[in-house]
């Protein structure tokens, strides 16, 4: 990728998402940026989701479930205690309209992305620190960056945890968190580690969207 210089005259690089202003246009819903890490880029983002969205959200996958596969061996793992459920591509028109909303916000076509993801921790759940790139495996289409969606208030814990930035997130309904590590510097990548911090009172759930390198779906 490019380079550009700030206006301290240190060399960044280029950014997949273009972080200036305080506001982002989507389609259908004005979202506010409230704060911010230049550099591995960390965007907290707030309206992402109306509240009927995260209600309609956790209850489409509350009945699917299950406990956490880590990687591509599909084993049960202590690394994640949460369970998790993906929703099939686009599965309805609400769904529709979040995907699209994702794609645009975090500025990748609708076609690179994943299907979305659910994840729901119980108090004394936590998702251990770890990278959501690939080291191994399909690594020429590449996950590039995450937007994790808060959908419910969460009583006690469950911050997602930046342990190198010694930075964490309280979970918010209808609140994200973005970052991207699609920088040619691996430190970088490297910088965005996080996990989902135990919660210690309460339940979580979350909407993770991936996005990927070249083209992900057939549509
Ligand atoms: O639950 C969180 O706060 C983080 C979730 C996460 O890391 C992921 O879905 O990859
Ligand atoms: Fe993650």
């Amino acid at each position: 990728m490019q380079t550009t210089e700030d206006a301290t005259m240190t060399i960044k690089e280029q950014t997949i998402m273009q972080a200036s202003g305080n506001r982002i246009m989507t389609r259908d819903r004005e979202v506010q940026i409230v704060g911010k890490i230049d550099e591995p880029l960390i965007l907290i983002m707030d309206n992402v989701l109306s509240g009927d969205e995260c209600d309609a959200l956790i209850a489409l996958a509350a009945n699917r479930m299950q406990r956490a596969k880590i990687g591509k061996s599909h084993t049960v793992s202590d690394v994640r205690t949460n369970s998790s459920m993906f929703f099939e591509e686009s599965e309805n028109e609400w769904l529709q309209s979040i995907e699209a909303r994702t794609a645009e916000l975090m500025h990748v076509p609708i076609a690179h992305a994943e299907p979305l993801q659910i994840l729901h921790y119980k108090a004394g759940q936590q998702y251990q620190p770890h990278l959501d790139y690939f080291t191994s495996g399909d690594v020429v289409n590449n996950r590039i960056s995450t937007l994790v969606m808060y959908l419910n208030d969460v009583e006690e814990g469950g911050e997602t945890y930046f342990p190198s930035l010694r930075f964490a997130v309280t979970p918010k309904k209808g609140s994200a968190v973005y970052f991207e590590y699609f920088y040619n510097d691996p430190h970088l990548n490297e910088l965005t580690q996080h996990a989902g911090n135990p919660v210690t009172a309460g339940e979580k759930w979350v909407a993770t969207q991936w996005m990927r390198r070249q083209r992900h779906r057939s549509f």
